[in-house]
């Protein structure tokens, strides 16, 4: 159902799944999260990421899953030295120089991710679709630059604008890499992928039209010459930008963030398939707040093709019933 959705049908009642809907607001999670030493092993476990990406389908009615992994796994896998501090996030060897990279053994460091895609395609349902993901290009640069998130990412920003020549070759390696890495994952049995650029907001314009929609644009064209999975982008944050990023990258749906204004959301989804927006706070909060903003939504935007989902990952604080809540009224205020 999703997959049809995300080529431009309208379905009631919508499909439904959450960014980072795995992860540890669950209990069953942290538990879980203990068998293995650092969240990258995690990440590279099979057994534990297939659980993982299960805990969520088994406590909810979501209709599609996520594969449990990272956007940095691909950093890692060209050989920058990455790993996560507990309760900070990532780390990676700030990347001085890009000839230090490479995609041998890309493939091979990667396996693991491909494995638990296909066990998963197997132990879902049919009816439950299951995506695959990558980071943008320029949101992976963000983090390979810094060597870690935040601050608006001034470091690659000014390494962007400093040397234009050098920048790009970190991320035409970038898009050669994602791109190996989508098409593997739909390979292994993903129905659908996407592209988070997680910080798109952080570009002016001319950096927005270079770094985030010509590097997703030209992944869009190679995976689409492999495989004929649809694909969602996310260029979080793009504001006005949207309209161009939907017009000009080729994706068959755009996740919006929470701050997109529903008059625009409906003019996009004259063009492409829409997926949002709950802004996480509301879910967090929950009660008749969160309700109002459900039904807001779901009213908006139902009447197109429609993926009911957040406008960016939920938060650790996120009370599990809230969850539950959302999906029955969604099911229910996009039936038909
Ligand atoms: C920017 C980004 C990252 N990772 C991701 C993004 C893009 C989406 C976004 O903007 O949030 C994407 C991601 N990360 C994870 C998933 C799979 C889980 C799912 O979506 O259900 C996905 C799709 C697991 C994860 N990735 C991470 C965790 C938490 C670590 C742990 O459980 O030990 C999980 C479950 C760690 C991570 N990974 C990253 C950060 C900044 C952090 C630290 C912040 C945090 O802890 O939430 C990089």
């Amino acid at each position: 159902m999703l997959v049809q959705v995300l080529r431009g049908e309208r379905v009631g009642p919508a499909p439904v799944w959450f960014m980072r809907q795995a992860g540890r607001y669950l209990p069953e999670y942290r538990e879980l999260r203990k068998k293995a030493s650092s969240f990258l092993e995690f990440c590279y476990t099979p057994d534990l990421a297939v659980e993982a990406t299960l805990q969520p389908m088994r406590r909810y009615a979501f209709d599609a899953s996520i594969v449990f992994s990272d956007i940095l796994v691909v950093p890692h896998a060209l050989g920058q030295d990455t790993w996560f501090v507990e309760g900070e996030g990532p780390r990676l060897e700030p990347l001085s120089d890009p000839s230090g990279l490479s995609m041998k053994g890309f493939d091979a460091h990667l396996t693991p991710v491909y494995e638990t895609i296909s066990r998963l395609r197997e132990a879902l349902p049919p009816e439950k679709a299951l995506l695959g993901f990558c980071g943008a290009p320029w949101t992976l640069a963000t983090y390979m630059v810094a060597g870690k998130g935040g601050g608006e990412q001034f470091p690659a920003r000014k390494a962007a604008a400093r040397d234009p020549e050098a920048f790009q070759a970190i991320i035409d390696l970038l898009v050669e890499a994602c791109s190996r890495h989508l098409v593997a994952q739909a390979r292994a049995g993903a129905d659908a992928l996407q592209i988070f650029d997680s910080w798109a907001s952080a570009l002016d314009e001319d950096g927005f039209s270079r770094w985030s929609i010509q590097a997703i644009g030209e992944i869009v064209n190679k995976v689409r010459a492999e495989t004929n999975v649809p694909i969602i982008g996310f260029p979080r944050g793009a504001g006005a930008g949207y309209s161009r990023f939907v017009a000009e990258t080729g994706v068959d749906a755009v996740s919006l963030d929470w701050s997109v204004p529903m008059d625009f959301a409906r003019e996009l989804q004259q063009r492409v398939c829409v997926q949002g927006n709950l802004d996480p706070a509301r879910l967090v909060a929950g009660g008749p707040q969160l309700d109002a903003a459900v039904d807001r939504i779901c009213d908006g935007l139902g009447e197109g093709p429609f993926v009911f989902n957040l406008g960016h990952g939920i938060s650790l604080e996120t009370p599990p019933e809230h969850v539950t809540r959302v999906i029955r009224r969604v099911k229910e205020r996009t039936a038909r």
